[in-house]
C-alpha cells in the first residue's frame, strides 16, 4: 500500500480532511460532547498496514471459551465457502506475507491458539437468533413530546368519550324541528369552547360554530350556505339546499361517536407516530408508556476510508458511516454516535470494552485478514458469538455476539436483557446492508417491542441466479399494484447503486429462482 494512507492513521486523516464535529473520524465520544473521556482517539498512533504482519492481540487465544457457538471447523469445510487466503494475502496488497490459514481455520495472527470459527448458519436461522436474543426493554413513561418514534408498551384506552359532548360539525345554525325557524337573538350564537348553551325550543334556531356544543333540544345543524336569515328574525332553507338538510342529526357529531371512555384505541406494539400523539392527546393523555429505543453505537473500521471529498490514491470514501446510523434509526434505534476507528485494534478493543450502548454495530474487519480486528476483539473481551457467519450473499461474514451484561459476566442468569450486543457488518457496502436486514432489524424490533411486519411476496419478473447453497438478497423494485418484483442491476457486494433505488430486497433461495417465482420481499424501513 502506498505509505500515504498509513501516515497518522485515521485521526490525522480526519484532521486533515476537516471532518465536522458531528462526524469526526474518531476521538473521544464523537457527537456526545466529550462525555466519555475514557475513550482515547481511535488512531492516535499509526495503525498497522493491512498486509503487514499482524500485531499479536494481547489476549488472542486466551479467552476462546466464549468465542464460538459450536465446534464448527470453519467456513470452508463443507465446500459451501471455498477456503480463502487472509486479507493480507490478497494479490493487490503489497507486503502480503502471511500464509493462507490452514483449511477450516480462520486466518489472521495467533492461529495456533485461535478457536475454530463458528459454523455459518442459514439465513432464516440467523434472523431467528437475532430476534430471540433480546426481549423488549422495560417500559418507560414519557411526555407526549418525547414519545415520538418509540413503540407503545401499554394499550391506549380512551380517557374520555370522543367527542366528549354533542358537537356541531359545521358553521351554521342549530335548529329544532323542521323549518322555517324563529331565530334566537344571541348575537354571535354559540361558539366553540363556550359553556353550556341555553336550550333550544321547538321551531327555533340559533347560530352555531363548528366545534361548539349542541344546545339541548336541537335536532340538526344547518350549514350557513344552505339557509338564509330573513330580517334577522327568521331562518329559511335556500332553494339550493340539498334534500336532507336539517334531517334529524344532520351535521351533529354525537358524543362518543369516535370512542367511548375506556375503549381501546391502540394496542401495545403500535409505533408512536405524529398521528398517534394527536389521538392520545385528544383522548386525554399527557404521557405515554413506551418501550425505549435501543441505544446504538456505530464503529466504522478501515484505514482506507476517507470521510470527505473525492476518493484519491488507494483510498475510498466511507459509504457506511453515512448509511448505517440512519438505517438503524429507521429500524427503531437511537444512534448515540458514529465513530471512525481506522484499523486500530486497541481503539476497537477500548470502544467495545467500555461501551455503554445496548448495541454496538461495527462495519468492516469481520473477515480474518491481518487488519480485521472484530473477531480478535470479541475473543479478548470474552464475548459469546451467537452468529458467526450466515449462509447469505452478500454478507456472509456478518456476526452477532453478546457482550458482558451490565451486571457482569456474559451468560449470567437473567442477563438476556441486561447484556449488550455487537453486530459485525461486513465491509462491502451491500454486504453491510445485508447484515442490517438480517441481524440488526430483528434484534432492534425485539428490543424495541415492534411486531414483525406482515410478510410480503411477489413474483420475480426475470430469472435471478442463485448461490449454490446460500440465500441471496437482491435489490428489487416492487409496487403494491405492480406485476412483480423487478431485480435491479448494480447489485454486487461492493455496490450501492441498486439498493439506492430499490423498494425491497428479494430473498432468493439457494440455487436461484426462474422468472415468475414468488419470493419473499423484505421491506426497507422507510
Ligand atoms: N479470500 C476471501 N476474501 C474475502 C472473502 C472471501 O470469501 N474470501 N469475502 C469477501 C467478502 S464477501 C466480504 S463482505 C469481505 C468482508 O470482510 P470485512 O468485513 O473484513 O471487510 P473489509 O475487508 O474491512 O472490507 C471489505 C471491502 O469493503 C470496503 N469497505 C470497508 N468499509 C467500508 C466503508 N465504510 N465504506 C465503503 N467501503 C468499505 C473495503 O475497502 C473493502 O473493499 O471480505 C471479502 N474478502
Ligand atoms: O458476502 Mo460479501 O459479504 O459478498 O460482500
Amino acid at each position: 500500500m502506498p505509505s500515504e494512507r498509513r501516515r497518522g492513521g485515521a485521526a490525522a486523516a480526519s484532521a486533515a480532511e476537516g471532518d465536522g464535529p458531528a462526524r469526526r473520524a474518531d476521538g473521544p465520544a464523537t457527537g456526545r460532547g466529550g462525555t466519555e473521556p475514557s475513550r482515547r482517539a481511535g488512531a492516535s498512533r499509526p495503525a498497522p498496514a493491512k498486509g503487514a504482519p499482524r500485531r499479536p492481540s494481547p489476549a488472542a487465544g486466551t479467552t476462546g471459551a466464549g468465542a464460538g457457538t459450536g465446534a464448527g471447523t470453519g467456513a470452508g469445510q463443507d465446500g459451501a465457502e471455498p477456503s480463502r487466503p487472509s486479507r493480507g494475502s490478497r494479490p493487490d496488497t503489497p507486503g502480503a506475507g502471511a500464509p493462507p490459514p490452514p483449511p477450516g481455520r480462520a486466518g489472521g495472527g495467533a492461529r495456533g491458539a485461535e478457536p475454530a470459527a463458528p459454523e455459518p448458519v442459514r439465513w432464516g436461522e440467523a434472523r431467528r437468533v437475532a430476534a430471540r436474543t433480546v426481549t423488549a426493554a422495560p417500559p418507560r413513561t414519557l411526555p407526549l413530546d418525547r414519545a415520538l418514534h418509540h413503540v407503545l408498551a401499554a394499550p391506549v384506552e380512551a380517557l374520555t368519550d370522543l367527542p366528549s359532548f354533542d358537537t356541531s360539525a359545521m358553521d351554521g345554525w342549530a335548529v329544532s324541528g323542521p323549518g322555517p325557524w324563529r331565530l334566537s337573538p344571541a348575537a354571535h350564537g354559540i361558539l366553540a369552547g363556550q359553556a353550556e348553551p341555553a336550550p333550544l325550543s321547538d321551531g327555533s334556531a340559533v347560530r352555531i360554530a363548528t366545534g361548539a356544543r349542541i344546545p339541548y333540544g336541537a335536532t340538526a345543524v344547518v350549514r350557513r350556505e344552505h339557509a338564509r336569515e330573513d330580517g334577522g328574525t327568521r331562518l329559511r332553507l335556500t332553494d339550493a339546499a340539498p334534500q336532507h338538510t336539517a334531517a334529524h342529526g344532520a351535521d351533529i357529531r354525537p358524543r362518543g361517536q369516535e370512542c367511548r371512555s375506556g375503549d381501546q384505541l391502540l394496542t401495545p406494539g403500535t409505533p408512536v407516530t405524529p398521528a398517534v400523539l394527536g389521538l392520545a392527546a385528544a383522548a386525554g393523555y399527557d404521557q405515554l408508556t413506551v418501550t425505549p429505543r435501543p441505544r446504538v453505537e456505530v464503529l466504522v473500521l478501515g484505514e482506507e476510508l476517507l470521510h470527505r471529498g473525492l476518493p484519491r490514491g488507494d483510498r475510498i470514501r466511507d459509504a457506511l458511516g453515512p448509511l448505517v446510523g440512519p438505517w438503524l434509526e429507521a429500524l427503531g434505534a437511537d444512534v448515540l454516535v458514529t465513530r471512525r476507528l481506522g484499523d486500530d485494534a486497541e481503539a476497537l478493543h477500548e470502544a467495545v470494552a467500555t461501551t455503554t450502548a445496548d448495541l454496538v454495530v461495527t462495519t468492516g474487519g469481520t473477515a480474518h485478514g491481518p487488519a480485521d480486528h472484530v473477531h480478535p476483539t470479541l475473543r479478548r473481551v470474552g464475548a459469546r458469538v451467537l452468529v458467526g457467519g450466515v449462509r447469505v450473499r452478500p454478507g456472509h461474514p456478518m456476526l452477532l455476539a453478546t457482550l458482558a451484561g451490565r451486571a457482569g459476566a456474559v451468560g449470567a442468569v437473567g442477563a438476556a436483557n441486561a447484556a449488550r450486543h455487537l453486530i459485525g457488518l461486513p465491509g462491502n457496502p451491500l454486504a453491510a446492508v445485508s447484515g442490517l436486514v438480517t441481524l440488526a432489524a430483528p434484534l432492534i424490533r425485539s428490543r424495541s417491542g415492534r411486531p414483525a411486519p406482515p410478510p410480503v411476496h411477489a413474483r420475480l419478473t426475470e430469472e435471478v441466479q442463485g448461490h449454490p447453497r446460500d440465500t441471496r438478497l437482491v435489490p428489487v423494485t416492487h409496487a403494491a399494484d405492480s406485476a412483480g418484483a423487478v431485480p435491479l442491476r448494480y447489485a454486487g457486494p461492493a455496490m450501492l447503486r441498486g439498493i439506492a433505488v430499490a423498494t425491497h430486497l428479494a430473498v432468493v433461495p439457494p440455487g436461484g429462482a426462474p422468472s415468475g417465482t414468488p419470493v419473499q420481499l423484505l421491506e426497507l424501513p422507510w
